[in-house]
């Protein structure tokens, strides 16, 4: 670690108060030079993504997100209006929403949003208004589970008479979401009110959640299209939506993204930070997932960015195969909370423990707005946030754990705008170094089919209860199942009201009736 190479390892955008320092990472000039054929294929694929090649070829999907934030990128006439479109239109809803145009069941304003979605149709929107939100027009709440007492905390939160409900699902045919919306429906009517004249979808045309918000006579519906992945779906309606009801300056949101897309385009790789970024994730990991992410933010504001990344970077990067074929088994973890809080919890075995990371520490360089006390002699919590900050940093390295620095000035629409775009980026980058298909993700689909079959066995299951006790391999037999499955659906009856359980000794003797 040296004054010189901070100097040197420095990408600095001074018109975007940006800057990212690797000098921790130890990326040597001979690293870089080592993936030169790689780097020049990175740009290259970027070009033919940002151009509309189908980026997902197991999907034979387009990857649009990069022309969300510059229209004009987008390969056709169609595509465009695909964004400006809606753009406008939300907007102009949003507008209505406001100022009464667009009113509630009982004819009054709306001042609260329930946003019912999952994965990528609710992180985004979580980590925008919990970064950008504080002094937003309506309060967020949130379904993102299938969890019925969650879902009643939640419902327990609400005016319901004054709350406008988005129903967001890009394939809209996600359980989770849709029992969600199922459950609100009914919490609703039960309270009086007409569903459909509270709720807005955010969806793919013709989908089977665009189909009921149609039947059910929704206030609205926004689109969404295929070309957009989930996980980096945060500037499109699915972002928008929420963030303009919530009154929130979702142009700057856009342009900070913009000026972050521009920047990192450059074939200039000394300047681009995602492409720093990329290679140094590569060094780290091995080009192999070898360590992790930890994500410590300094600003309270940001502390949902870390689970909002673990999504971005681990099912675009956690993939079995690469693109031809073979087995890699790649990924980064990624983990992490806020800073200085995490250094009392778990820094302790980043310092001293097994050392399987890499920080990435984002520093907000402006405290708070105004003037503040000082805490001790000469010193303010500011001072304390920087010095923790710096100072971890430092312990880290000195015990050989790498970290690498973003900073920025404070948290904006703007600059989280150019942080959501810095990653997605430096994703796209690192999926050319690795050479996976960072667009598509076949593991998800494994635990939602398992689930669908212990979903049939419970119905079977349950049609087997009677008043006379059995255990679970007498059920088994008789629904033709595996025993450990059938004890677990008997366990779930008998703990939701559906069915008596005496415990024996052990598992296999534990008794179920009616
Ligand atoms: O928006 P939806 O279609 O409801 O999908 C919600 C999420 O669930 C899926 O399982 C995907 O793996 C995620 O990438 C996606 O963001």
């Amino acid at each position: 670690m040296s004054w010189k190479e901070y100097n040197e390892s420095l990408v600095r955008y001074d018109d975007l108060g940006f800057s990212l320092d690797l000098s921790l990472m130890d990326v040597t000039a001979d690293y870089k030079a080592g993936l030169g054929d790689k780097i020049t294929k990175v740009f290259d694929d970027m070009v033919a993504l940002e151009g509309g090649a189908i980026a997902n070829p197991d999907e034979a999907r387009m990857v649009g997100h990069y022309w969300l934030r510059n229209p004009e990128l987008a390969p056709t006439g169609e595509l465009k209006a695909a964004i400006t479109q809606p753009l406008k239109d939300l907007k102009e809803f949003a507008e209505h929403v406001h100022t009464g145009r667009v009113v509630t069941f009982e004819g009054k304003i709306f001042k609260e949003l329930l946003l019912i979605g999952i994965g990528g149709s609710a992180l985004g929107p979580q980590l925008v208004s919990q970064a950008i939100g504080k002094d937003a027009k309506m309060k967020i709440t949130f379904f993102d589970n299938t969890d019925p007492q969650g879902m009643d905390d939640t419902l327990a939160t609400l005016n319901m008479a004054e709350t406008l409900v988005l129903i967001i699902s890009k394939s809209g045919g996600t359980p989770e979401t849709r029992n969600g919306m199922l459950e609100a429906k009914a919490a609703f009517e039960k309270a009086g009110i007409d569903f459909g004249k509270h709720a807005v979808a955010v969806t793919g045309v013709g989908s089977k959640l665009d189909r009921f918000a149609e039947e059910h006579g929704f206030i609205a519906r926004f689109p969404m299209d295929d070309w957009i992945g989930g996980r980096t779906s945060v500037l499109s309606t699915v972002g928008l939506v929420p963030a303009a009801l919530q009154g929130l300056d979702i142009d700057a949101l856009l342009a900070g993204a913009a000026a972050m897309d521009e920047k990192t385009r450059s074939r200039e790789a000394d300047d681009n930070a995602a492409l720093q970024l990329a290679i140094a994730w590569h060094k780290a990991t091995n080009g192999r997932g070898e360590k992790d992410m930890v994500i410590l933010p300094y600003k309270d504001s940001l502390v949902l960015f870390s689970k909002y990344l673990q999504q971005l970077v681990m099912e675009s990067l956690g993939k079995e195969k690469d693109l031809d074929g073979n087995v890699v088994n790649q990924g980064i973890a990624v983990y992490g909370n806020k800073g200085s809080t995490d250094q009392h919890a778990y820094v302790q075995q980043l310092r001293d423990g097994v050392n399987n990371f890499f920080a990435t520490f984002i520093e907000v360089r402006r405290g708070r707005e105004g003037k503040s006390i000082e805490v001790d002699p000469g010193n303010t919590s500011a001072d304390y946030l920087q010095g923790f900050m710096r100072g971890t940093r430092g312990a880290l390295y000195e015990n050989g754990r790498k970290s690498l620095t973003i900073s920025i000035y404070e948290v904006t629409p703007f600059s989280l705008g150019m942080l959501i775009a810095l990653f997605e980026r430096t994703v796209s980058f690192y999926a050319t170094l690795v050479n996976i298909n960072a667009y598509h993700q076949p593991g998800v689909e494994a635990g939602k089919a398992a689930a669908a079959t212990f979903l049939n066995l419970l119905g079977r299951v349950r049609g087997r209860l009677v008043s006379e006790a059995k255990n679970a391999d007498e059920v088994a037999f008789e629904v033709d199942g595996d025993p450990e499955a059938v004890y677990h659906c008997l366990v779930h009856l008998a703990n939701n009201g559906e069915a008596q359980m005496s415990m024996g000794k052990s598992p296999a003797e534990d008794l179920f009736q009616l």
